[in-house]
């Protein structure tokens, strides 16, 4: 008899609206994750009450109103059509679930229940494909304890981060081909960064991340855990089935918050930079979103198109996220399948 199993899909969520106390109570959830902002509580708790979440609420609120859709955010939207896409594609019932805000894992589990009351297995899908203990790490942590406090009976298991899976760079290079038909200069992939210091904490060697040289790309365990591993071998699997010549991309990380220093190069003096450098015409993709949100429609499709074409540039081509391609969807339903 084949294992009774449902699936769920976990992204990261978003404000309930667009007014300032709905994206005020989502930050503060959101920065409050011990995952996100890892300094002990109080300091935490001082640093993002009392300073980022109040300066930082109203420009966000401003932010997302650019993007905001009559659905809600593209985040949701995108996730929802994800689901039932997916759902189109296998048998097993399809949840979705968010890291912050709602729906909440159990509220995922519990609608998995409701179809299949003798479910024995739920299959998590984490919309991550990097590892990283501020995306993967913290979402990955909260379906298990909602899975260990609602005491539910299935077994919870979890598809581990899809960087180098071929089916998961097959949907993003066929999602990329049409974009590089037309004349361009250069190719940026622009990651979401982290913290140096989460890269440190995550190195389970404790003497190779960002203290070897070319620490990414000489043989470690580390990289099972390294964000900014993950992210070159996506780049540069990706770049050579495109048959990108080397000179012609690059890779750089974005959304930078505080003034600790965070993975480099930084998008977005690299966007000021390259026209300097004789980039006219760029193209730009964010792999580590797997559903297009407030980080590639407003800081890069936006703000980040601006600063290029200040900065001299001449044309600026964003390429969507995966969000509903076929190819995508497949992957998803064979990892399911054969996990
Ligand atoms: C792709 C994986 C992500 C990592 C890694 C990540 C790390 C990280 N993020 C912040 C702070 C913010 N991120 C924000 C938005 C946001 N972040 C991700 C993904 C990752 N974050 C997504 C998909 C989104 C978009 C959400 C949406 O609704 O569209 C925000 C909120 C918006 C803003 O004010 O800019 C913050 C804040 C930190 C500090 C961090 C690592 C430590
Ligand atoms: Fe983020
Ligand atoms: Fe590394």
């Amino acid at each position: 008899m084949a294992t009774k199993r449902g699936i769920v899909l976990m992204n990261l969520g978003s404000p309930d609206s667009t007014r300032v106390k709905d994206v005020r109570r989502y930050l503060n959830e959101f920065l409050m994750d011990e995952r996100v902002i890892d300094i002990p509580y109080l300091g935490r708790l001082l640093l993002v009450k009392g300073i980022i979440v109040p300066f930082r609420a109203p420009k966000s609120a401003h932010a997302y109103s650019t993007i905001w859709t009559k659905e809600g955010s593209p985040l949701m939207v995108l996730s929802k059509q994800l689901q039932v896409a997916l759902q189109k594609q296998v048998t097993e019932p399809v949840a979705l679930a968010m890291r912050y805000g709602a729906p909440a894992p159990w509220t995922a589990y519990d609608e998995l229940l409701e179809k299949v009351p003798d479910l024995e297995e739920v299959v998590l899908v984490p919309l991550y494909p990097h590892y990283a203990m501020s995306s993967y790490e913290t979402a990955v942590e909260y379906a298990k304890s909602a899975h260990v406090k609602g005491k539910y009976t299935f077994k919870l298991t979890i598809v581990p981060p899809y960087y180098d899976n071929q089916l998961y760079l097959d949907a993003l290079a066929d999602s990329m081909r049409p974009y590089l038909q037309q004349p361009y200069d250069h190719f940026l992939f622009s990651y979401h960064g982290v913290p140096e210091r989460h890269i440190l904490k995550g190195d389970i060697t404790g003497n190779h991340c960002l203290k070897v040289n070319n620490c990414c790309e000489v043989s470690s365990e580390a990289h099972k855990y390294c964000y900014r591993h993950q992210c070159l071998v996506t780049t540069k699997k990706v770049a050579e089935m495109l048959q990108i010549p080397t000179q012609k991309y690059s890779f750089s990380f974005q959304s930078r918050l505080g003034r600790d220093p965070w993975l480099q190069p930084y998008t977005a003096q690299r966007l000021e930079e390259l026209p300097k450098e004789g980039v006219k015409k760029l193209l730009v993709a964010c792999p580590a979103f797997v559903s297009d949100c407030l980080e590639t429609l407003e800081e890069i499709a936006e703000q980040g198109k601006e600063s290029f074409m200040k900065a001299g540039g001449e044309s600026f081509t964003m390429i969507p996220c995966l969000n509903v391609h076929p190819m995508w969807v497949k992957a998803i339903a064979s990892w399911v399948k054969d996990i």
